[in-house]
């Protein structure tokens, strides 16, 4: 029966080629020709099934690492967004951090440390260049009386609106910040005394034109102030000592006074 294809083909070709070609024989060699040919088809279509598996599975794979590698996409722009709002929140925090811990947080205005480091810069800058600069320290007049006879929150008001009166009377390069209660120190660079003492006077002269409102008063203050012009090779607490010595130099005068050191 298994007799190879083409040795068959030609038998066949060979009893059809035959006068009179033999019934049985050209069947029984066309009926083993059919049965090649059966098998043939079944093995052709047992390798198109499992061709069809295989591709099919193959898709699948495909398939199944696209869907992973796009989940994986998602997962990790998921972490980018929550690392970039993360490193905004820090962004943000380190920048209320740090005006918490250079500012005051009533008056908005700056605290002793950017004071200190500013007046060890222009002391610096000084000693390098010869140039004069003065500081004044100003302190609001018999405040406590205001506390006691208005409240704390009166007297809250008080130091804002001086504060942003005085903020407004400096020039744009000096320095106006909280010392510490109500009073404050105005860092003036490049300035001799004497242009310190107007530009005081007219903080001053500010700050006594205020009316703040309290019901049906209207509350005003005085400043005195102490100034002094920086020494050359003096230390900053020195100098300090010196606007703060003249400072009580005027208030014992009778306070709404300013008193520069000799
Ligand atoms: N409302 C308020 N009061 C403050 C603040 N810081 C300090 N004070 C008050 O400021 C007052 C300062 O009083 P004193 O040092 O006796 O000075 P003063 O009454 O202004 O008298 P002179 O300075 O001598 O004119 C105190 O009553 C403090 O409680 C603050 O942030 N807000």
């Amino acid at each position: 029966m298994n007799r190879d294809t083409r040795e068959l083909e030609a038998h066949i070709q060979a009893l059809l080629a035959e006068p009179a070609p033999q019934a049985p024989p050209l069947a029984q060699a066309l009926s083993e020709l059919w049965q090649q040919y059966q098998d043939l088809l079944e093995r052709m279509e047992r390798i198109t099934r499992v061709s069809d598996a295989y591709q099919s599975m193959a898709r699948q794979r495909e398939l199944s690492l696209a869907e992973r590698f796009d989940k994986q996409l998602r997962q990790l722009e998921k972490v980018a967004r929550i690392s970039d709002r993360y490193q905004k929140m820090m962004r943000e925090l380190n920048l209320a951090l740090k005006e918490a811990a250079t500012h005051d947080p009533l008056t908005a205005l700056v605290n002793r440390r950017p004071l200190l480091d500013r007046l060890r810069a222009e002391m610096e800058r000084s000693d390098s260049r010869g140039h004069a600069f003065c500081v004044a320290m100003l302190d609001i007049d018999s405040f406590k009386p205001i506390n006691d006879s208005y409240g704390h929150d009166v007297g809250d008001s008080v130091l804002v609106e001086t504060s942003r009166v005085m903020e407004s009377e400096v020039r744009e390069y000096d320095l106006c910040g909280r010392w510490g209660g109500e009073e404050f120190l105005i860092i003036l660079p490049e300035t001799s005394l004497a242009e310190a003492e107007a530009i005081i006077h007219r903080v001053r002269a500010g700050i006594a034109a205020l009316r703040i409102r309290v019901g049906a008063d209207a509350l005003s203050v005085t400043i005195s102030a102490g100034l002094a012009q920086y020494r050359t090779g003096e230390r900053y607490s020195e100098l300090l000592n010196r606007a703060d010595a003249a400072l009580l130099q005027a208030k014992r005068a009778g306070r709404d006074r300013q008193q520069s050191a000799g």
